[in-house]
């Protein structure tokens, strides 16, 4: 059997989902009628950064006020608290990213617990990732949704898909689990305690792997036609001293096997940049349906 292998980029996705997420905001009377997004990053840190900047450009095609704080590191969780709670008042802000990782002494969970379930655009309050339980996912933590957009981007169907996501994190492991199971994929999580990660990706007809650790996913880990969705965001020097991002995956290697791999950078990244956009929109409906708009 012969399979066309290809890189699954991010843009075509990227570029549909933002388009409609700023006729949205065009419809809503634009950038002016609807609040900023702010995003807080606590202490510097070099994904994050990419992260951000890439949000601030998103933000700009959507239509949408991108306000980006950095708080220095000594900052306390006091402080932190007092300033998302004044967020929430303000009906000037739309939503709230609180980016991680954030400061050992600060706790990251409290925080974001802190920010109003109506203003929490990535889903990651405890209240808001509770509802993809019951496969409510509307507004899905970015990263995750951003992995099922790509794998639907090949064709297959997700009914019956035996998918192995690799990584158990709160922010992309676990709720790309729940969100996976809820489009019908038969679901086998993997972390660090597994005993053998080949034996589980090699049966899978879908790969996502969401570690940070550059070639952990080799071509003797894949199926031959299997999809590999690499979530992984890795900043390396090479041996001539400059960085560059790379992924979870050895993408030329894996491409000779895979049906399809996403690179990074240009895969997964941008569309968790549209999703947040998305993401924001929906938030302002729900703002408006609960009264506070107007
Ligand atoms: N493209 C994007 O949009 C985004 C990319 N990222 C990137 O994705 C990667 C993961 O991020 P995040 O989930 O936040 O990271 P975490 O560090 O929170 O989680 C990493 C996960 O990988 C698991 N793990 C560690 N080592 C192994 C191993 N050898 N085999 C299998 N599993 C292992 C860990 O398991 P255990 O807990 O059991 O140790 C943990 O569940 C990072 O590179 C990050 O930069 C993150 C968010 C968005
Ligand atoms: N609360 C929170 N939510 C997150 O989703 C979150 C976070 N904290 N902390 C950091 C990680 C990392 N992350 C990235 C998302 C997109 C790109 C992205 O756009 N990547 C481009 C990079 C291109 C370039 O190099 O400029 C790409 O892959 O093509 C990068 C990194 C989200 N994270």
């Amino acid at each position: 059997m012969t399979h066309d292998h290809r890189l699954l980029k991010g843009s075509a996705v990227r570029d549909r989902i933002l388009s409609e997420a700023r006729a949205y905001v065009d419809a809503a009377g634009g950038s002016e009628q609807i609040g900023r997004l702010v995003s807080i990053s606590i202490g510097e840190n070099p994904e994050v950064g990419v992260y951000v900047r890439n949000q601030a450009r998103g933000a700009l095609a959507a239509g949408l006020r991108f306000d980006q704080q950095l708080w220095g590191d000594e900052v306390s969780q006091d402080e932190c608290k007092q300033l998302i709670l004044e967020m929430n008042d303000d009906p000037n802000v739309l939503g709230i990213i609180l980016q991680r990782p954030v400061p050992d002494h600060i706790n990251v969970r409290s925080l974001q617990s802190a920010i109003h379930p109506l203003k929490d655009v990535e889903g990651m309050n405890p209240s808001s990732i509770g509802n993809i339980v019951y496969s409510d996912v509307a507004l899905a933590p970015c990263t995750a949704a951003a992995s099922v957009e790509m794998i639907k981007e090949t064709g297959l169907d997700l009914e019956g898909l035996e998918v192995v996501m690799i990584g158990h994190s709160e922010i992309v492991g676990k709720p790309a689990a729940f969100l996976l199971m809820a489009e019908g994929a038969t679901v086998t999580v993997c972390h660090h305690m597994t005993r053998s990660l080949a034996m589980h990706s090699r049966r899978a007809d879908v790969v996502v792997v969401a570690v940070g650790k550059p070639n952990l996913i080799g071509p003797d880990m894949i199926k031959p036609g299997a999809a590999v969705i690499d979530i992984g965001i890795n900043q390396i020097t090479s041996d001539s001293g400059k960085t560059k991002i790379v992924g979870d995956v050895d993408t030329d290697a894996v491409l000779e096997v895979a049906g399809w791999v996403t690179p990074v950078p240009g895969g997964v990244g941008p569309v968790t940049v549209a999703i947040l956009m998305r993401n924001a929109t929906v938030a302002h409906q729900r703002q408006k349906a609960a009264g506070w708009l107007d």
